[in-house]
């Protein structure tokens, strides 16, 4: 054969390979392929209400379009009724092994943030080129699935605000500095440099990696543990790469009273993170400090909104059967508390 007629073959070939049906079920599967690199994933340890949160995360992310998975790295001690609900709810759950911090006297911020270093194992996850950790108690309301688009090499996360009462060990919060607005007190030369930004370990774009896996594990060995545990460690171990995003990605909600200044119009806040005293949604009474606020009120409500939102479970023509979650009084249903009745049959699909 001669290169011309090879080069008029090859061509023929190629414009009957696009034509061929094949060829773009063949490109379906490299976008699909291209999809299943990213992820969304949060962390979900015991048998507490956390789990509602992590089922409103699901149904949150789902009502805003978000293209990927969430993934929930689950402790030994989450029972399998909780994970089924969030199987059913479209989430892949994977147990991780917790992580313990070396022994020390550490008083943390709350008694529970011991557990948190155990989100160190989702740098393990290397399935996925680049995930976006949430936790339970955040909800999305807008679709930020962009954030995976961010330029490799960086770990990305909102800054965090330290004028509340769970920071009164740092001298941050002793002279009054915050780096939200570090304008109004300026940080004092002679109690030393002044530190690097810090961010809330709520909300972090990041890239899995072995590597980095083990040296997490090993820098945390030893690392003495501090009241903020892996948020501390986190933000000590990427200081280098830190690149701060805007805070409608992560609005912590003592900003709403704490640097008003600092806050958009609340239309344009994408994720919010219900971390300030009392205003988990699922356990909210109004009682605490800030609570009867207009504004966390209405939050508290778009939260149970989407909640609540039937129309916003999975539903999966694979799955036999799925679990609805949310009732009139808010209380979650587990399955096995359900008489079959209340489990709503998916109609297999046509395809
Ligand atoms: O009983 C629990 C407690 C916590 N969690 C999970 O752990 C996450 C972190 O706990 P909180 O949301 O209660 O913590 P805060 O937001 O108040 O604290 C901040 O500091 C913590 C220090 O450990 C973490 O870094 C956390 O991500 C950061 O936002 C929860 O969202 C949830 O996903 C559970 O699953 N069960
Ligand atoms: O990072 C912290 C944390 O999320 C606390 O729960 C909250 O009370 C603080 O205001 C915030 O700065
Ligand atoms: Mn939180």
């Amino acid at each position: 054969m001669s290169p011309p007629t090879m080069n008029l073959n090859l061509i023929n070939k190629t414009q009957a390979c696009i034509q061929d049906q094949s060829f773009s079920a063949d490109l379906n599967l490299l976008n699909k392929n291209k999809s299943t690199k990213y992820a969304y994933v949060t962390f979900l340890a015991g048998n507490g209400d956390y789990i509602k949160g992590v089922v409103g995360l699901a149904k949150g992310l789902r009502k805003a379009g978000s293209r990927y998975p969430l993934v929930v790295a689950v402790l030994a001690d989450v029972p399998q009724e909780h994970r089924r609900v969030l199987t059913s709810q479209g989430c892949i759950v994977r147990e991780i092994a917790d992580v313990c911090p070396p022994e020390s006297e550490t008083e943390y911020a709350m008694a529970y943030y011991v557990i948190n270093y155990s989100k160190l194992r989702i740098w393990e996850f290397v399935e996925y080129e680049k995930m976006i950790y949430l936790d339970g108690d955040i909800q999305v309301f807008d679709n930020i699935d962009h954030l995976f688009d961010l330029p490799n090499g960086y770990f990305y996360a909102v800054m965090d605000c330290f004028c509340e009462k769970t920071w009164s060990h740092t001298p941050q919060y002793k002279i009054g500095y915050c780096q939200q607005s570090p304008e109004k007190v300026s940080w004092p030369a002679e109690i030393g440099p002044k530190p690097s930004l810090f961010f809330n370990a709520g909300m972090f774009v990041f890239e899995p990696s072995i590597e980095t896996y083990h040296d997490l594990l090993k820098t945390l060995m030893v690392t003495p543990p501090t009241p903020f545990a892996e948020q501390d460690f986190l933000n000590m171990y990427f200081k280098d790469i830190y690149k701060p995003i805007p805070l409608v990605y992560n609005l912590v909600l003592a900003m709403l009273w704490r640097h008003p200044e600092n806050v958009p119009d609340l239309s344009e806040v994408k994720v919010v993170h219900y971390c300030a005293a009392g205003s988990k949604p699922w356990r909210y009474t109004g009682k605490e400090e800030n609570m009867q606020r207009e504004d966390i009120k209405m939050f508290i409500k778009k939260w149970w909104d989407i909640y609540e939102d039937k129309s916003l479970d999975y539903k999966n023509p694979d799955m036999a059967a799925h679990v609805t979650t949310g009732s009139k009084n808010g209380e979650m249903v587990l399955p096995s508390a359900l008489p079959d009745a209340n489990i709503a049959v998916c109609a297999p699909s046509a395809a």
